[in-house]
């Protein structure tokens, strides 16, 4: 029987499909690079941040970036972290997404981790500017000041996202792990994809 796992990844048969769609062939792999992607989660909001330059420029995401030689994912998810908004986290791995975009050479391999606590004071940095969104799916507020109620944060803003962040970042804020993989075209769009849920006990 043939794996509904797309190349790249690895999971039990185990799965639950959540969303898949496009036509075409999944991307040849060439060469892989390990990234890490991280949230904090917290009295029904989560930190994103705002990319200020680099790749993603002007989307808002979780923290994060490659791995560097010598180091584990989640060394690098902490550091990457401390880095990009000030704060050290008790780092939990909650997913694991792959991507290929269509001008990039590589292909990215993200463990994503979230965690309910931080340390340290959120702070702007060269590369991310953080900023607190309500999880809660009818907020509509527009204020960011961290005196306002969870209810007066605003809503994720998932139009400023890549598109794959709808269907796994609801996952990941429920604490269920999922994999995923999309293939992107130059404009930005998904060509095709596939993303699932795995059992609590998949070690991914
Ligand atoms: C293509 O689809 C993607 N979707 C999402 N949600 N996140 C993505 C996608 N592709 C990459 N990412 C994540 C992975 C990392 O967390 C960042 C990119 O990291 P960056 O390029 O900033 O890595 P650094 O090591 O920090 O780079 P510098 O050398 O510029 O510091 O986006």
């Amino acid at each position: 029987m043939q794996s509904i796992i797309p190349p790249g990844l690895s999971a039990g048969e185990d799965v639950t499909e959540i969303a898949k769609g496009g036509v075409q062939e999944w991307t040849p792999i060439e060469q892989v690079k390990l990234y890490t992607n991280a949230f904090i989660l917290q009295d029904n909001k989560i930190l994103l941040g705002y990319k200020k330059r680099g790749f993603g420029k002007d989307l808002y995401n979780g923290f994060g970036g490659k791995v560097d030689p010598g180091e584990t994912s989640v060394e690098a998810a902490v550091r990457e972290l401390q880095e990009e908004a000030g704060i050290t986290a008790p780092l939990r791995h909650s997913g694991v997404l792959f991507f290929t975009v269509s001008d990039v050479a590589h292909a990215f391999y993200i463990d994503v981790y979230y965690a309910n606590e931080y340390s340290g004071t959120i702070e702007e940095t060269e590369e991310m500017r953080p900023q607190w969104f309500s999880v809660e799916q009818n907020a509509t507020g527009t204020q960011h000041n961290s005196n306002k109620t969870d209810s007066e944060f605003a809503p994720i803003p998932y139009e400023q996202m890549w598109a794959d962040d709808p269907f796994w970042l609801p996952l990941l804020i429920q604490g269920r792990p999922f994999i995923g993989r999309a293939d992107f075209g130059a404009d930005g769009r998904m060509q095709k994809w596939w993303f699932a849920e795995i059992p609590v006990s998949s070690d991914v």
